[in-house]
């Protein structure tokens, strides 16, 4: 665990926030010139706020009050940054490998052969880094950040850098590194679509303080997350595949509601995280009949919330999990949605992008349809 407490003035700007950032992913998330960075170099070193505590498991980093501020090479800090940073004259097989110099010897980390397997580098391992895609980079940046054996990992906007192709190639690593190391990583990013498939805890900065930090599945389904903004929101839901249609679709189980989507990359067995956006759900109070969608949720509104506009946000408690969605305040009124309501969530399946599905690494055999 990780738990940070900052005050500093950064001329006009006043930085004061605490969080904790648990085992898993933790993003921090923030428009442009919210503190992300400010404190991403508290953490790192680089910044010696005016006041502050971070400890990271049992170290202390900082603790201003009692004069304690570990150097920054002395954290045990794996960085993942935007631009890999790679030596370029050597190969990848030297670069990873020089992350094990920042390992302590009484520390083993991660082996070499397990980060060459699960970064799947071993193709690439005598390559320099100018004949790498920017993916590849990234992949290499992460296997020297873990070779190095650190007690946490900050990763600054590490997909930023890449396009759409690239972005969606590494991010099953990065699912993996979140599922398969017991060590906090912090992740910077302004992107909603990575915290949909990375977040395991959400903090959402805004003019320097912390306006709601907890586990993304209940901070991405508030109604009331105005700094993420409305276009971005939506819910995670947790299913696991079930089999693959020979019409192109796959059958997913959320919480015994079935869920049918594009097909997923992933096999029958497996755990997914699917991001449902909120503007792509449609409400009804009956169950409706006679309708091409295929996926129709039942459940119950638990909040609304409306804003300046015409728009207004459902959030509703249903098998699948806490959905939110987006309907104008007319049809609210319409539909009669208050609290307690009992109604329907429609999910047309085509709405549901592949890169809103993230795999988890649990697999698990025992159930394994044939296809259908
Ligand atoms: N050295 C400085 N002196 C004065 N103000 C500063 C200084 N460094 C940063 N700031 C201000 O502090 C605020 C927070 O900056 P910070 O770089 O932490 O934001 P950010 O959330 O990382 O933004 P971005 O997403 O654009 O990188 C900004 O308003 C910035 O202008």
């Amino acid at each position: 665990m990780l738990e940070v407490a900052l005050t500093h003035q950064l001329g006009k700007f006043a930085l004061d926030l605490s969080f904790s950032a648990p085992e898993g992913v933790t993003v921090l998330f923030g428009r442009s010139g919210a503190g992300k960075t400010a404190v991403t170099n508290a953490v790192a070193g680089l910044l010696r706020p005016q006041t502050g505590k971070i400890q990271l498991g049992t170290r202390s980093l900082l603790d201003t009050k009692n004069g304690i501020n570990v150097p920054s090479h002395r954290r045990r800090i794996g960085y993942i940054f935007q631009d890999a940073r790679l030596f370029p004259h050597m190969n990848v097989r030297k670069n990873i490998i020089y992350g094990q110099r920042f390992a302590r010897k009484s520390q083993s980390g991660a082996s070499l052969e397990l980060v060459i397997d699960m970064l799947g580098l071993a193709s690439l391992l005598d390559r320099h880094p100018a004949h790498l895609s920017g993916g590849e980079k990234q992949r290499v940046a992460i296997g020297r950040a873990l070779l190095s054996a650190p007690d946490m990992i900050l990763a600054d906007e590490p997909l930023a850098s890449l396009d759409d192709a690239r972005k969606a190639e590494i991010l099953p690593y990065l699912e993996q590194l979140r599922d398969e190391i017991s060590i906090p990583i912090l992740y910077v990013t302004h992107s909603v679509a990575e915290v949909a498939r990375l977040a395991t805890t959400v903090v959402v900065l805004q003019d320097g303080r912390c306006v709601r930090s907890g586990p993304a599945d209940t901070i991405l389904a508030d109604p009331a997350i105005m700094p993420i903004g409305v276009r971005a929101a939506g819910a995670i839901l947790h299913a696991r595949v079930r089999r693959h249609h020979r019409d192109g679709l796959s059958e997913l189980d959320a919480g015994g509601i079935p869920l049918f989507l594009p097909q997923v990359a992933h096999r029958p067995g497996q755990k997914v995280r699917v991001r449902i956006a909120a503007h792509d759900i449609i409400m009804s109070r009956q169950r409706p009949m006679g309708l091409s969608a295929l996926n129709i949720i039942p459940g119950k509104i638990t909040a609304l919330r409306s804003g300046d506009g015409p728009g207004m946000m459902v959030s509703m408690q249903t098998p699948a999990g806490v959905l939110l969605a987006r309907v104008t305040r007319r049809s609210a009124a319409a539909l009669d949605l208050t609290v307690g309501a009992e109604c329907h969530a429609i999910i047309k399946s085509v709405s549901v992008a592949p890169e809103d599905v993230g795999g988890t690494r649990t697999y698990e055999p025992d159930v394994l349809p044939a296809p259908s």
